[in-house]
């Protein structure tokens, strides 16, 4: 399978929002990757549901909607109803994450876990065969444009491991410092997603970034 490139709309031109998505549209990317933060679970807050809602409407993609929000199941009816198609909640987030997996699939919605940096992938044991994809940051979560931290390479061996021990099938994707140096060892590693901001929109030609990440 070729990987599938997220880009992340965090690092877009917020006053030029249209043209980015439309340039996403066009481009080899699968997903869009959308980041919502609250300024509780992580220390920066980016943009929310109204946002999202316009983007759905001309995005010819799916949107990989990230949730960086403590308790997300207060929101996952107003994420389904702003067109998100893959909702990402994090485990450190959730209390009861089987029931709140369980909400996002009643809502006719992928759902994916993230566990931030410092979390091992063993906390998915319970919850793994229940999902649709495992975000594993790369950085912590709160800003684009930070360095990519090097543990991740092995915790996508271990998670890798864990998948085959339950006999079950899930993406595996990325998010933090992805670059083509970092990409190319990530999809050696097993990724089968990978998102990219600033790595992307700070470039000369985000089109052909995205293509040249695609070829990873
Ligand atoms: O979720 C996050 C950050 O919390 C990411 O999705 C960033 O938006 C990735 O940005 P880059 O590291 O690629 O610049
Ligand atoms: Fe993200």
């Amino acid at each position: 399978m070729q990987t599938l490139i997220s880009p992340s709309l965090l690092a877009a031109d917020f006053m030029n929002l249209k043209a980015d998505v439309e340039m996403v549209n066009k481009s080899e990317a699968d997903w869009f990757h959308l980041d919502i933060m609250d300024g509780v679970f992580v220390p920066n807050i980016s943009y929310g549901l109204p946002v999202v809602e316009q983007i759905s409407k001309i995005a010819t993609k799916p949107l990989d909607v990230h949730l960086m929000i403590v308790d997300p199941d207060r929101y996952i009816e107003a994420f389904k109803k702003a067109g998100s198609d893959l909702l990402t909640v994090h485990y450190e987030a959730c209390t009861h994450l089987h029931r709140t997996v369980q909400n996002i699939h009643s809502h006719g919605m992928k759902a994916g876990v993230s566990l931030n940096p410092h979390t091992p992938v063993s906390v998915l044991e319970d919850i793994i065969q229940d999902i649709d994809l495992v975000l594993l940051m790369s950085v912590n979560p709160g800003f684009g444009g930070q360095s990519f931290i090097e543990n991740t390479y092995s915790k996508i061996e271990k998670l890798k491991a864990l998948v085959a021990e339950k006999k079950t099938e899930l993406i595996i994707e990325i998010d933090g410092g992805v670059n083509l140096e970092t990409g190319k060892k990530l999809v050696e590693a097993g990724a089968d997603a990978l998102v990219a901001g600033s790595f992307v929109f700070n470039s000369e030609n985000p089109t052909q970034t995205i293509a040249d990440l695609k070829q990873l």
